[in-house]
């Protein structure tokens, strides 16, 4: 596979996960993306993940060479031929065929590639668009942005709107080898959802079902309802932020004269599902949080404290059409920064990938939403 040699626009870069969802993305590559793609004199060039994490890694190690290419690409000669113009503004293009796991593979192994560089700056600020093709299993993304199929995915991306894709950055304070509380440092950073809890535990055990695609979720939602747990934590909520009013049906603000960083909202658990996301559907026909947006400045916060099977049960029959935020034993918060400290080790999801945490402020987990981290300009095409 490689560069349309009769373009010169800079070649998007797709990248294929053989592993996502049901086994499709090759065979979606050379009959729909492919084909479309060169029909619309598209230029690309395509890599393909061997394993788990090479997507990552490969964004790590190669990230800034591709933006030099770019830069270049773009550069013209000064009007006296004495000089190199660089471009104000660049644009990179990846198209990703798999599921919201390849997307979070790229996004992390893009800002770990340029983390504490020079070569981005606020002068020079490279826009990295994504397209999203869903053949995951979830595709929370996609689904959200209310992509229907793969087809559709491509005609968006050909039809070319974009809108900002922002990220929540997962920090702690906990420093190896000390048990000093230093500055709060970024782990990871999630596009989907974090969890605690009940979808966690799920998450966790649905990979032994993986076979059964999108179906896997429910099996290992089935299993871990059978022996419902409670989880100990406490959640808070800071800054000025919206909850969901039962009454008026209606998002309302909270601590509009708070500082940022003050508590506005304690919860003190334990804690039967918590989510924390910046997509409103999960899967199809799952919307967990229906007031959450890929591009607002906002985390979605769902939270169900101490029920029991069928309280669980109940919630899970209305999520299809997001109806389950009149239920009483809903709490729904739109908050911009979040901690949560357990008070054993614990275990959190952060887009389908585990966070052991210690237990006590060692422990300690901050989500904060964050705009172009490392000064790079996010968006998704939709
Ligand atoms: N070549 C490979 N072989 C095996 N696993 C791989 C390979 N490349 C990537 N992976 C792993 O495949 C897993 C699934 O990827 P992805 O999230 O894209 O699909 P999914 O889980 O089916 O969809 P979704 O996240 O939307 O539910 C990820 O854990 C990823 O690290």
């Amino acid at each position: 596979m490689g560069i349309n040699p009769t373009s010169t626009r800079f070649p998007a870069l797709i990248v294929l996960n053989p592993n996502s969802g049901k086994k499709q993305a090759r065979e979606a590559l050379e009959t729909v993306v492919q084909p479309a793609l060169e029909k619309a004199g598209i230029p690309f060039r395509a890599i393909e993940s061997l394993q788990q994490g090479h997507i990552q890694s490969y964004f790590q190690e190669n990230i800034q060479p591709i933006l030099v290419d770019l830069v270049q690409s773009l550069s013209s000669v000064s009007s006296d031929g004495a000089s190199v113009v660089p471009p104000s503004s660049a644009t990179l293009q990846v198209i990703i065929l798999g599921g919201d796991g390849s997307v979070h593979e790229v996004v992390n192994g893009i800002l770990r590639g340029v983390e504490g560089t020079e070569f981005v700056s606020e002068a020079f600020r490279p826009k990295v668009e994504f397209s999203v093709i869903p053949l995951g299993t979830g595709n929370s993304i996609a689904t959200s942005l209310g992509i229907k199929d793969v087809r559709d995915a491509l005609d968006r991306f050909i039809a070319g709107k974009t809108v900002p894709l922002r990220l929540i950055s997962v920090a702690t304070r906990s420093q190896k080898g000390s048990s000093d509380l230093g500055p709060w440092k970024t782990l990871v950073y999630t596009v989907v959802v974090n969890s605690y809890g009940l979808h966690c535990a799920t998450v966790y055990d649905s990979e032994e079902f993986r076979h059964l695609g999108n179906e896997r979720f429910r099996q290992a939602a089935m299993k871990n309802i059978e022996t419902l747990k409670q989880y100990e934590g406490q959640l808070t909520l800071h800054g000025p932020g919206q909850r969901y009013d039962q009454t008026s049906r209606t998002l309302v603000q909270y601590g509009q004269n708070l500082d940022a960083k003050a508590v506005a909202t304690s919860l003190d658990g334990p804690f039967t599902y918590l989510l924390i996301t910046k997509q409103a559907s999960l899967e199809p026909g799952f919307t967990p949080t229906p007031f959450a947006s890929t591009s607002d400045e906002w985390m979605d916060v769902l939270v169900v404290q101490n029920v029991g099977q069928q309280d669980i049960l109940n919630l899970f029959g209305s999520t299809s059409d997001g109806s389950h935020v009149d239920q009483k034993i809903v709490e729904y918060y739109k908050s911009k920064l979040i901690e949560l400290e357990t008070p054993e080790k614990a275990r959190l999801c952060v887009d389908g990938e585990f966070l052991d945490i210690q237990g006590g402020p060692q422990g300690r987990v901050q989500f904060e939403v964050t705009e172009d981290p490392n000064l790079l300009l996010f968006s998704v095409y939709t």
